[in-house]
């Protein structure tokens, strides 16, 4: 049976590696730092604590940018209150009167909320690498391995980024490394939200526990469990998390090029 003491990770181990990844790449691109998205949830809080470990808090640059018709007034608190615990340089830019500029073009659909959501989400990316380009930084992103598997990330918006740091990650690892790194419980326990709409839940969306998504996903990837024996133990899931990762294939690659020398 598979349990999630398999998931268990030498934290220790796990932030030195990342930390050196950090450096490395901010060295390598000869770049003067990080800039990152903080939303509040736990994955760009850990992220934003990791890179002000390896690089110390002047060179780590956070953005937050909620669109307050649907970012909670506590995650916007909460993503303040880290930035100002953690010391880093940080700006606050509600996005609101740029998603209203779009409203109103011509091809603007209304009541699209997946559009609309995506559109929040590519707006950030946007935002990201204006201040990554006028201050010589990296954008590093927050995606975690159970996200990348099922492709739950909107395509060049918060999957638009020059590193990912935690990208190995599963979600429930990052959650223990949260609670490791001594962030907020608040933030820790805090259900993972995209916050692209009002109401809007990850684990209401998928239809599977995060733990239960990455068990299946550390069997199918890590162990290499066969999937009939998968199915015995986690039943037609194990087909549902499947088709998330297929169907997201085209999000973890480069676009197709149409070959003309051949
Ligand atoms: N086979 C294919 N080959 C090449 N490109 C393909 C394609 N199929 C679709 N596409 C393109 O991809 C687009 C669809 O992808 P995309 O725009 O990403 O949109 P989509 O995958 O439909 O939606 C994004 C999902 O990620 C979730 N999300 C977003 C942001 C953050 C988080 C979070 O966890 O915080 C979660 C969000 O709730 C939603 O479920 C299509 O409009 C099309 O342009
Ligand atoms: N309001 C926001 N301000 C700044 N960045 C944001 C905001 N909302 C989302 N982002 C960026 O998009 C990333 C993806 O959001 P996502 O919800 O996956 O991560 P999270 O909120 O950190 O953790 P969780 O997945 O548990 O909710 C965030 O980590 C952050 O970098
Ligand atoms: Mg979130």
């Amino acid at each position: 049976m598979l349990t999630l003491e398999s998931l268990k990770l030498d934290m220790g181990k796990v932030k030195e590696i990342i930390s050196g990844f950090i450096r490395g790449m901010v060295a390598g691109s000869r770049a003067e730092g990080i800039v990152l998205g903080i939303s509040g949830g736990v994955d760009s809080a850990v992220l934003t604590k990791l890179c002000v470990d390896a690089l110390g808090s002047e060179r780590v640059f956070g953005l937050i940018l909620p669109d307050t018709r649907v970012t909670p007034e506590e995650d916007i608190k909460d993503a303040i209150d880290l930035a100002e615990s953690l010391k880093i340089k940080y700006w606050r830019r509600d996005i609101d009167d740029i998603i209203d500029s779009y409203e109103r073009s011509e091809f603007y659909v209304h009541d699209h909320k997946l559009a609309l959501g995506n559109l929040r989400a590519r707006v950030r990316m946007s935002l990201l690498y204006y201040v990554a380009n006028s201050r010589n930084l990296l954008v590093a992103g927050s995606g975690d391995r159970s996200e990348i598997l099922i492709g739950y990330f909107t395509k060049y918006g918060d999957g638009g980024a020059d590193l990912l740091p935690i990208g190995d990650l599963y979600k429930t690892q990052v959650r223990w490394m949260a609670e490791w790194l001594g962030l907020p419980e608040r933030i820790a326990r805090k259900p993972s939200s995209p916050r692209l709409w009002e109401g809007q839940m990850a684990e209401k969306e998928l239809g599977i526990p995060y733990e239960r998504i990455d068990l299946i996903l550390h069997g199918l990837f890590d162990l290499r469990i066969d999937i009939d024996s998968l199915r015995e133990e986690f039943g037609s899931d194990v087909d549902r998390v499947m088709e998330m990762h297929s169907r997201s294939a085209h999000k973890r690659t480069m676009p197709p090029i149409a070959r003309v020398r051949i």
